[in-house]
């Protein structure tokens, strides 16, 4: 088994042959993604909404749901494809020694590079079955191309943003690729724990296998992967800064016992510096500054969404 500071890699217990999973994986039974196993086929479900970026007039509605596939956004679907390959050669043709040679500090939490236990609080945390790629790469100065692998430089989407940009002010950017290896026992596991990003938004393309749920009205509803789509998942500073008119999604990965997953997520931040609050009277949220809700984010753990209710007046 192949360790880094005492870090398991979720790749290496599958690659030596676990059957069982470690009792470190084992979710309690309300949080088992057993149900939305069964249901996930079941075509009466909702499914997230479609945004045409060469037709939006709906996109009120639509946003309501805080996650969503966008589609005609006028990035090459060549590029999306570069990006999966390139995430997917890193976990699969690399060594663990060359992977290792790009890992994260196991003691700074979020720390950029190859790790396993990003929403990992404390030693009670239930971990995910995920290993991870973590890449710093907006604003250019923050980017150092010696921890990215020599794979690819085409690595950053941009999309064109208007209120929210004004509001984050410069973007803070990062890349993360997220390798799910199969699991051998899906329905005791999660491989990434339910909870909303902290930022602005993402923007998340996947590969066929699909995992990615969202929770709507009570339910986890499951992603359809599409692959010339790019999915849209609202964060907590959209929330904070429409003052609740857009929700941040809650989501989660669940894992399968076939086929090794990949996701490439780029998430969008404001500056740690940057004071974000409501843009509307009167306000419903704190104002917080955006290092601040990163530390607590990563000191008390996602839960869903506790640290966005947290702010709320
Ligand atoms: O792999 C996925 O589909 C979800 C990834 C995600 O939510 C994250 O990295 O924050
Ligand atoms: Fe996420």
């Amino acid at each position: 088994m192949e360790v880094a500071g005492n870090r398991v890699r979720v790749q290496s217990l599958v690659q030596d042959g676990k059957v069982v999973v470690p009792p470190q994986y084992v979710q309690p039974p309300e949080t088992r993604p057993n149900r939305s196993i069964e249901k996930r086929n079941d075509n009466d479900l909702p499914t997230p909404p479609f945004i045409d970026l060469s037709n939006s007039d709906s996109v009120h509605e639509q946003l309501e749901w805080g996650a969503f596939h966008i589609i005609n956004h006028g990035i090459p679907v060549e590029l999306l494809d570069e990006m999966r390959r390139v995430g997917r050669s890193f976990f699969e043709d690399c060594t663990m020694d060359q992977k290792l040679s790009y890992a994260c500090d196991p003691n700074s939490p979020a720390s950029e590079g190859y790790g396993s236990r990003m929403l990992v609080a404390s030693n009670n945390t239930v971990l995910d079955w995920r290993d991870y790629f973590d890449h710093h790469t907006l604003p250019p100065s923050r980017r150092n191309p010696s921890k990215w692998p020599h794979f690819s430089s085409n690595y950053s989407l941009g999309l064109p943003s208007s209120c929210i940009k004004d509001a984050v002010g410069e973007f803070y950017q990062n890349i993360t690729v997220s390798y799910y290896p199969p699991c051998p026992q899906p329905e005791l596991t999660l491989g990434l724990q339910s909870h909303s990003d902290m930022g602005a938004f993402t923007l998340l393309i996947q590969d066929d296998v699909g995992g990615l749920e969202v929770w709507k009205d009570g339910e986890w509803i499951f992603v359809n992967p599409l692959h010339d789509a790019i999915f849209v998942i609202l964060a907590d500073q959209t929330e904070v800064i429409t003052n609740g008119q857009y929700k941040s999604a809650p989501h989660r990965a669940i894992t399968n016992a076939k086929n090794a997953r990949l996701s490439v997520s780029t998430f969008h931040d404001p500056a740690k510096t940057k004071v974000v609050s409501p843009a509307f009277e009167p306000p419903k949220y704190c104002q917080v500054k955006y290092g601040d809700y990163v530390l607590s984010w990563y000191s008390k753990g996602p839960e869903g969404k506790r640290n966005i209710d947290a702010l709320l007046l």
